[in-house]
């Protein structure tokens, strides 16, 4: 979770910058504030010839008493304060947009490495849309609010201070009702920039099922065209469009009509404060020159004014921005392991057991209700079964992408829980019947990014039966498969996949109708070469086809979540029941 407070602590981390950024800003505030003054002071001083602090100082400096002298020194002065302001405003705004940068950084990398170890089911509750309008919206939101609040916020109170000083100098009752007409505006609008974050929220909220929608869309472009069914998915996206732009009108006339409102309230006080002046230069010792200078300061205090107050939408926008990005942020994480990842890297094959495990996607339905094997490391054993019965789902959870509802797996006879999914992963490669691959190289889809040295590419490539085809293409390794592997052929992705669990280097693979795409001569072929390969590893091998399942040494029948039948092939034979079937069933 991250809050405000945690927010605060991270800028802590950039004390250097943050104090820099405050002591130039300061610095620049100091030097803007007499700017207002100066030539209102010459009504008094000059026009009136009532004489007075600034002409005195450069009657000390010059003796050519001559007005225009003073105006074009005074002149001479305000722009030089004014461009001094602009440079030190300038070095301090640089601090403050690279310290706001690195905090949003943080944050997005806080939230990358939260993803690596959420669990997969509810990673796929979220939904990948809502995770990258996470990443990416909420983040932005939250790094607007820093950036303004770190340039602004000291900044605005700094030099609202510093003209009620002044006009506190000038005249007490003015100054004091400057210093409690700001915070006075603030208070009263509370409400409407908590209403406004709300519809930040919404608009943030829209925008992610918006961007779920055409990811998706996008995704799946070729099979919506394939079944002509682009209007429909085109007018579904059309449809979060307008509730996208229902969101953002509401969200952006509200927080308009909120930050105009505010300001309207202030310019009303502003006109109360010039009227107040003009009464007392009819009825107490102000000056028209002070009086002026007075006016001056009234504008002058414009910009802070205006920072602030939309300084305090913002800071409504990044709550619920913040709000929205703990929703990712608490997504659970995969149980972490408690025994030594040695436990199962260790070399030799791995055994694997599961002791009435149940699982369902949806707590309330499972989809395993039970199921109990006993694979013997270095053993070939089949899973077959009906579709839907959950063939894939039991190799999911094998390979540790989800953990079970309940019951337990073990491999070498330490239970998953204690290893950790990452582990898991790293000694069970399931190869899958669709694999998808990285819109990249041949090279990059067969090492996911590691460095391995091009003899032990060509190695696998010649045992998944891909050699001669990457041969052929011009680019060899370096052709594009792009997105999903959409170049290569469904066979030619299987066998890709094959390479790359080759590479992988695993104890246990699990192929999951990996070779359905492929005819039964280059199936036949392919595991043959695989065979020195798989020779000490425990393989299961879930397939619809015989002449795949005959390759197991035991075979498990799953109907319905559970293991109906199980056994050696000739002890399957010889019952009349599920295996028979489909034995028949294959001889038509
Ligand atoms: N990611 C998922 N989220 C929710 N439900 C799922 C998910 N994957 C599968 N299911 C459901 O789980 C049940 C079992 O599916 P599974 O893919 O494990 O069956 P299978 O035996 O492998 O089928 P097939 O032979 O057709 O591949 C199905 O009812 C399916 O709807």
């Amino acid at each position: 979770m991250i809050t405000f407070k945690t927010l605060f602590g991270m800028m802590l981390r950039y004390k250097r910058s943050l104090f820099w950024g405050n002591v130039i800003a300061i610095i620049a505030t100091l030097v803007s504030i007499p700017i207002p003054l100066l030539i209102p002071l010459m009504v008094d001083e000059v026009l009136l010839e009532k004489g007075g602090t600034v002409t005195g100082v450069i009657d000390q400096l010059s003796s050519a008493h001559d007005p225009l002298i003073y105006i074009g020194i005074v002149l001479a002065v305000t722009i030089t304060l004014r461009f001094l302001f602009f440079i030190l405003s300038v070095v301090s705004q640089k601090f403050f947009i690279t310290l706001s940068q690195e905090l949003s950084f943080t944050i997005r990398v806080r939230a990358l490495e939260h993803l690596k170890h959420v669990s997969m089911s509810s990673y796929e509750r979220l939904g990948s849309g809502k995770v990258i309008t996470h990443l990416i919206t909420d983040i932005d939101t939250i790094e607007q609010f820093l950036g303004s609040a770190l340039s602004k916020l000291i900044v605005s109170v700094a030099t609202l201070i510093g003209v009620a000083v002044v006009l506190i100098w000038i005249n007490p009752l003015f100054g004091i009702l400057i210093l409690i007409f700001q915070p006075l505006i603030m208070l009263v609008t509370r409400k409407i920039s908590g209403r406004v974050g709300m519809l930040k929220k919404e608009q943030n909220r829209t925008i992610g099922e918006l961007s779920d929608t055409l990811t998706q869309m996008c995704d799946l472009f070729g099979q919506i065209r394939a079944s002509n069914k682009e209007e429909r998915f085109i007018d579904n996206a059309i449809d979060h469009s307008k509730r996208l732009r229902q969101s953002a009108s509401e969200y952006g006339i509200k927080a308009l009509m909120g930050e105009r409102y505010s300001y309207t309230l202030f310019l009303s006080g502003f006109e109360i404060f010039r009227a107040l002046g003009l009464v007392m230069v009819l009825y107490s010792h102000l000056s028209i020159g002070l009086m002026f200078g007075i006016f001056g300061y009234l504008w002058f205090m414009m910009t802070p004014v205006q920072d602030l107050l939309s300084l305090q939408y913002s800071f409504a926008n990044a709550k619920n921005a913040l709000q929205r990005l703990n929703e990712l942020l608490s997504l659970p994480t995969e149980p972490t392991a408690n025994v030594s990842a040695q436990s199962i890297s260790a070399s030799g094959p791995l055994s694997i057991h599961t002791e009435n495990l149940v699982f369902g996607y949806d707590e309330k339905e499972p989809v395993l209700r039970g199921v109990n094997l006993d694979i013997h490391a270095g053993s070939t054993v089949a899973i077959i079964g009906a579709s839907g019965s959950g063939k894939s789902t039991l190799s999911q959870l094998l390979v540790g992408f989800y953990p079970p509802t309940s019951g337990d797996i073990f491999y070498n006879g330490v239970s998953v829980r204690d290893i950790g999914f990452p582990n898991v992963r790293d000694a069970v490669f399931v190869v899958l019947q669709q694999p998808l691959m990285f819109n990249d190289t041949l090279r990059f889809n067969l090492t996911m990014g590691d460095e391995i040295r091009d003899d032990e590419i060509q190695k696998a490539l010649e045992i998944a039966q891909l050699s001669e085809f990457v041969s052929t293409l011009p680019d060899g390794l370096n052709t594009q498969v792009g997105k999903f592997g959409i170049r290569l052929s469904g066979g030619q992705r299987q066998r890709l996949s094959i390479a790359r669990m080759v590479l992988a280097k695993p104890k246990a693979v699990i192929f999951d109708e990996s070779t359905s795409a492929l005819d039964v001569h280059t199936e036949s072929k392919l595991f043959e070469a695989l065979e020195a390969f798989l020779k000490d590893k425990t393989v299961i091998i879930i397939a619809h086809r015989l002449s795949t399942v005959t390759r197991a040494d035991y075979i498990y029948v799953l109907e319905n979540g559970i293991i109906l039948e199980e056994g050696t092939r000739d002890v399957l034979e010889a019952i009349d029941g599920s295996y028979k079937r489909f034995i028949n069933s294959q001889h038509g």
